[in-house]
């Protein structure tokens, strides 16, 4: 006899149980990872250049000593996440925590480091429109963002100042990430090209590198005005503050990183339609959009992609209007916009890919 409808034994049922545990409490990572974030832990065991047992650690941090215990079971989560590991001590049999390739990248002043993407993903400001989504499928606004905030993201952004850092700091990180992979792994894309702008470039890490990395080649970077007020350029790199909406400069190629996938299908094709105005003046062969996002559907990845990809696709539904698009679906808005064909560079950026896109 069933148990419940569907679940036939004992295992089955506590085995649901435990799947129901376990997604429930999932944000117990995120927020132990805050917490390793906050107290310092990768970089204390960075400067220490070699494995931390717990007294050292706790000695570092200077925690309150009677909270000794409570460092433990928060390194032993983060051992179980991956973010640490737990190796022989130097001095001899205890044993001792040390840095994964995750927390490296947690380790505050390293160039690369996602340390302040991290703090600023966690910061109940950025989590509370996710509380927010069994609202807004009864309301009437674009996004849960929206419905708890009154304004949608950009909007938000140029009313409150700590946001719009927090917001910034956080893209410049992953910027950093890419921008070297970019101009080393996909030099092809950018070959030949003699201006390109970077619409919604943020504060201009990636056109800043990719024009010091082609000596031939000038940038500029549309953004939002409160986004690049006070910037300051280069012979090399402007700042031009307006709406890509309304009016993209002109130039031989259109850069387009973490831009398309914010938005609805029909802002997309708005979007594409002013990129195609941007780059139709240029009388150089290899005018293009650049795009770097997400592919989703690849049904030959691991199943922690396709996990990220989609955590990706509800931040997208929960922060703005965007999605994240099968091959299928990019095809069609290039289409639809009026270009011809595309070419993708499948994953030179780890989960995202880079398309090329032709009048
Ligand atoms: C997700 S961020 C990506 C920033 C940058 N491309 C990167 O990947 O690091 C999106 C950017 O689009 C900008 N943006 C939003 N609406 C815009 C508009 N109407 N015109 C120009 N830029 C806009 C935002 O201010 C923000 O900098
Ligand atoms: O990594 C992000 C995060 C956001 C985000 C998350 C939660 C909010 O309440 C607002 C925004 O937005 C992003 C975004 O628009 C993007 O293009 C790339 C990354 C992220």
């Amino acid at each position: 006899m069933a148990l419940l409808n569907g679940i036939e034994s004992t295992q089955e049922l506590l085995d649901a149980q435990a799947h129901v545990w376990n997604q429930t409490f999932n944000y117990i990572n995120s927020m132990s990872l805050k917490c390793a974030v906050q107290l310092g832990i990768p970089d204390a065991i960075h400067r220490h250049g070699a494995p931390l047992t717990l007294s050292q650690l706790a000695d570092v941090l200077s925690i309150n000593k009677t909270k000794s215990d409570g460092l433990f079971r928060l390194m032993r989560i983060l051992v179980q996440s991956k973010f640490f590991d737990k190796v022989k001590a130097l001095s001899g049999e205890e044993e001792a925590y040390c840095l994964t390739r995750a927390s490296r990248l947690l380790v505050r002043d390293e160039p690369l480091s996602m340390e302040t993407f991290v703090v600023a993903m966690v910061d109940p400001i950025f989590v509370d429109p996710f509380h927010h989504v069994g609202e807004w499928f009864g309301d009437d606004h674009p996004s849960p963002f929206f419905t708890k905030n009154g304004r949608n993201v950009w909007d938000y952004a140029g009313v409150e100042q700590s946001f719009n850092q927090l917001f910034n700091e956080a893209m410049a990180t992953d910027a950093r990430l890419v921008t070297g992979i970019l101009v080393q792994e996909c030099k092809q894309v950018f070959e030949g090209l003699e201006t390109m702008v970077d619409v919604g470039g943020g504060t201009g890490i990636v056109a800043r590198g990719v024009a010091a990395a082609f000596p031939g080649l000038k940038c500029v970077v549309l953004d939002l005005p409160h986004v690049v007020a006070g910037l300051e350029g280069s012979e090399k790199l402007s700042f031009v503050g307006g709406d890509m909406f309304e009016f993209i400069p002109h130039a031989n190629a259109v850069f387009l990183k973490w831009i398309l996938h914010d938005w609805s299908d029909e802002e997309c094709v708005s979007i594409l339609k002013k990129c195609k105005e941007a780059i139709a003046g240029s009388n150089k062969n290899g005018k293009k959009v650049i795009i770097v996002d997400m592919i989703v559907g690849d049904e030959r990845e691991e199943d922690k992609t396709t996990e990220t990809k989609l955590l990706f696709d509800s931040m997208m539904m929960a922060a703005l209007t965007g999605k994240e698009r099968s091959e299928k679906e990019w095809a069609n808005l290039f289409y639809t916009s009026g270009f011809q064909n595309y070419n993708i560079t499948p994953y030179p950026l780890g989960l995202r890919s880079v398309m090329e896109v032709f009048p």
